[in-house]
């Protein structure tokens, strides 16, 4: 058996009250893949940062290559070639994609940096996503978030003296569109089978189920279950992270809404969009092909500015939570009700007692996982804070929900009460517009709209809303 390339042994960790690592022990082989699947707030993030050399466990200890380290930090991480793409992504946004790569590589400076860092991530980028179109001289800032995972996954694999041994992928995949997702997979299992370990952190099981060769169940901190991946299925994991399993959940259903009046518009370039009242409409098709930018414009069409209003036209769940969706410094409370404020205020003062008795409701509704909804927002998981970015935009009386792909980092238990929400809202009279990269959530709507080249090029409904019809319309613009 070859030793371990990181064993954690009985860590704890904690934040305050919550026990975020509860005595967990985890050895990853060399060419292995450990799937590692549970709800938000299992303690998935806070194990990777164990392992990462980011967060030194309250208790416990961690041996590499047969060696218990009595000292491991990020450098010692690194320098057995432990990778790690967070969930967050963690480039520098006002540098160029060959600077952030010279500053991941800190042995590449001296002369012609330049040329030789533009190669290391080139190289990469070329072997894990063959025909990109990144120019590694933009800023980072400027690209897209999918480019922007893109990098960072190429980041993590490139090789540039250090050889990369593990790398760590939470949730590598929730920016990106089937292919792309499907590129990256590709190049794991290559990696895994020339000797290399990867662990990949995802909520969309059937990735984990197709690449994984063991899969770790992560509940309340502590590992429920641990079996090689051929022996699980999507029901067993569903059930073992202490979800409900729903079979409605890829239910769409069938409604006739060609009477109902038009909600939202936008005529443009190409095929006019419209949403009927009480109308779900999906938008598609491979990621950066103006998805984002259709809800920007029907946004600005609907609203003059961001301000909160009494009566909003639209509101907004942002997908890219970091940069436009939530308010850093703020408390989870605070950014719930930040879009509602003309609701919960009285002659211009916010009635403290209904601000909390709404965030309560909504905590209770789709669970965010906190004790005290006064913490601040960053104490939250990812997917935790993704959960209350819905429930800002839901807690408005907006008949319109503009969504940017709103579900990244959501628990599959957690999708399954807020696809209810959505169907049980339109069915009430709200219009949703949904971006997602998941063909799950795609299927979910009453009509698709599919994206290629900044416009729309196909339009879908009912039985022809299907996975090859929009990889279709997304590669050849072909018409259903
Ligand atoms: N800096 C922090 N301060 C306080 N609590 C924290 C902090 N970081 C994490 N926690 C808490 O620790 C617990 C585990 O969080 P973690 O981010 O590891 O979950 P996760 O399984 O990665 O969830 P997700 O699927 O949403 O990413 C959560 O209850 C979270 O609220």
């Amino acid at each position: 058996m070859p030793k371990a390339i990181i064993e954690v042994a009985d860590a704890k960790v904690s934040f305050g009250a919550v026990k975020a690592l509860d005595g967990v022990t985890l050895a990853i082989a060399p060419g292995e893949c450990v799937g590692l699947v549970g709800h938000n707030g299992a303690g998935k993030s806070t194990i990777v940062s164990v392992i990462n050399g980011g967060l030194a466990p309250h208790q416990g200890s961690i041996a590499s290559d047969g060696e218990v380290l009595a000292r491991y930090g990020i450098n010692a991480a690194r320098s057995r070639g432990v990778r790690c793409v967070f969930q967050e992504l963690s480039l520098c946004p006002n540098l160029t994609v060959v600077e952030n790569t010279r500053i991941l590589h800190r042995h590449l400076g001296g002369l012609g940096w330049r040329r030789r860092a533009k190669q290391v991530i080139e190289q990469s980028l070329d072997a894990i996503f063959p025909g990109h179109d990144i120019n590694t001289d933009r800023t980072v800032g400027d690209l897209s978030i999918a480019e922007r995972q893109m990098v960072e996954i190429a980041m993590a694999f490139s090789d540039a003296g250090i050889a990369p041994r593990l790398i760590i992928l939470d949730e590598p995949t929730s920016s990106l569109d089937a292919s792309l997702a499907e590129q990256m997979l590709a190049h794991v299992r290559r990696f895994v089978a020339s000797g290399g370990s990867v662990i990949l952190i995802s909520h969309i099981l059937h990735e984990i189920l197709t690449t994984a060769s063991r899969i770790v169940v992560m509940k309340d901190g502590r590992i429920v279950a641990e079996r090689p991946a051929a022996a699980w299925t999507e029901h067993g994991l569903v059930e073992a992270m202490g979800s409900v399993v729903k079979g409605e959940a890829h239910r769409r259903a069938m409604r006739d809404l060609a009477d109902a009046p038009v909600a939202i518009e936008h005529v443009g370039r190409g095929t006019p969009f419209r949403a009927r009242r009480g109308e779900i409409v999906g938008l598609a098709g491979l990621a950066g092909h103006g998805q984002t930018e259709m809800l920007m414009r029907l946004h600005a069409a609907s609203s003059a500015d961001w301000l909160p209003r009494r009566d909003p036209a639209v509101t907004f769940v942002a997908g890219d939570r970091r940069l436009n969706g939530i308010f850093e410094l703020w408390s989870i409370l605070k950014n719930l009700s930040v879009a509602a404020l003309g609701d919960l205020a009285q002659h211009g003062v916010v009635k403290g007692d209904a601000e909390a008795e709404r965030a309560g409701e909504w905590k209770r509704r789709i669970e965010i996982r906190t004790p005290d909804m006064a913490s601040h927002i960053l104490s939250l998981s990812g997917g935790n804070q993704q959960k209350v970015l819905f429930a800002r935009a839901l807690s408005t009386r907006a008949p319109v929900v503009l969504m940017d792909d709103p579900m990244r980092g959501v628990d599959v238990g957690t999708k399954q009460e807020v696809y209810e929400i959505i169907r049980q809202e339109a069915a009430r009279g709200r219009t949703f517009v949904w971006y997602s990269t998941e063909m799950e959530e795609v299927c979910l709507c009453d009509r698709v709209y599919v994206f290629r080249e900044g416009a729309i090029a196909a339009e879908l409904q009912g039985d022809a809303v299907t996975e090859e019809n929009i990889l279709a319309a997304s590669f050849a613009g072909l018409a259903a």
